[in-house]
């Protein structure tokens, strides 16, 4: 039998991506709502009630608001959004996070897709903080870059137009962003981090960067110590690699048109200090990626199904 998905917001940017990953297979069947009806109340609440699982690739409060439209414990969600990511009775659906994370995924009924940046941010910061070599409340910060499709159809149409006429936009200067929270909860800190992000004039890919200075690791953690516990964090995971080496040069495109994540720890032990990087794609690892490996956990089947690494 296969599982029956509805993606609500499929003509958006992620709707899209995860579509284009999930056509084509045999083990699951879209439903689909023609574009007269995509937006339509009563059709929606249908399809989100009709559907085995549905995947939320909507604004916000639109998000809420789907959640709100199921009136049945048996359909089973994946949100995309930024609504639930530290609600209380949903999975926080990043995988590779925790021990134990992949299995409670599977078997939970809300899921929420983890943010793009906090993908990268969480990568670096969690693993350290659970071996207690990065103290619980460490003061850091986040410096970020993401192409421009990260900001949905608005900013696509922005960037391509030509009205950004910038190649990089340092943006959030309100300190005020929607990832904080999710940033703050899920590494297990008890201050948010000082976010930075930037967005650049390219269709998808991320760099996110986390500094450190040496003397705010526990006293006598080496560099080695913070690589291995990244290697041994995500020794077995198909998607998150740790570079077994120090590259001369990284770029936002590294990871782009793929659904899998690299860390890289950079340090220079004279200086005692460390920059710690994720490379990604906001559309892969960081939205349809990460929606689609949450399917396939949910869905009991092969967790790499339609994915790139
Ligand atoms: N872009 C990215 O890199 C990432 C996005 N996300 C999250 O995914 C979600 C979707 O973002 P994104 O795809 O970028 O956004 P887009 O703006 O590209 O797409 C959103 C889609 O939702 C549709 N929509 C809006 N309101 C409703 C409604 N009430 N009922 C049905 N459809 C509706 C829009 O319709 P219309 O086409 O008519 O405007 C649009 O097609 C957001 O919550 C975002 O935070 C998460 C990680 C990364
Ligand atoms: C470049 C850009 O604008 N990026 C978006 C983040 C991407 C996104 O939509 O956020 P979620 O991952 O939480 O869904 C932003 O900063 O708001």
């Amino acid at each position: 039998m296969t599982t029956t998905i509805f993606i609500d917001g499929a003509v958006g940017t992620t709707g899209l991506e995860i579509r284009e990953r999930l056509s084509g297979r045999g083990d699951v069947s879209l439903l689909v709502l023609d574009e007269a009806r995509r937006k339509d109340a009563a059709a929606r609440r249908d399809a989100l009630n009709d559907a085995d699982l549905v995947v939320l690739c909507l604004p916000d409060d639109a998000a809420r608001e789907a959640v709100a439209m199921i009136d049945n414990r048996r359909t089973r969600v994946v949100d995309a959004s930024t609504a639930h990511r530290v609600a209380e009775g949903w999975t926080y659906g990043f995988a590779e996070l925790e021990p134990g994370r992949s299995d409670e995924i599977a078997a939970a009924r809300l899921v929420s897709n983890p943010g793009c940046y906090p993908t990268g941010f969480l990568a670096l910061v969690r693993p350290l903080v659970r071996a207690g070599l990065l103290p619980a409340d460490a003061l850091l910060s986040v410096n970020a870059a993401s192409g421009y499709s990260g900001g949905g159809k608005s900013m696509i149409a922005e960037f391509e137009d030509g009205d950004a006429d910038t190649a990089f936009r340092p943006y959030a200067l309100t300190l005020a962003h929607k990832h904080a929270p999710e940033m703050t909860r899920h590494a297990g800190l008890a201050h948010a981090p000082i976010f930075q992000p930037a967005v650049a004039n390219t269709y998808r890919g991320m760099v996110v960067e986390v500094p450190v200075h040496q003397s705010q690791l526990v006293p006598g953690t080496s560099v080695e110590a913070v690589a291995a516990t990244l290697r041994d964090a995500y020794a077995g995971a198909a998607l998150v690699r740790v570079a077994s080496d120090a590259p001369a040069t990284i770029r936002i495109e590294d990871d782009a048109n793929t659904d899998r994540m690299t860390l890289h720890v950079f340090a220079n032990p004279a200086a005692a200090q460390l920059r710690l990087v994720a490379t990604l794609d906001n559309l892969g690892k960081g939205a349809a990626g990460a929606a689609v490996q949450n399917v396939n956990l949910m869905a009991g089947l092969d967790p790499l199904a339609g994915l790139t690494r």
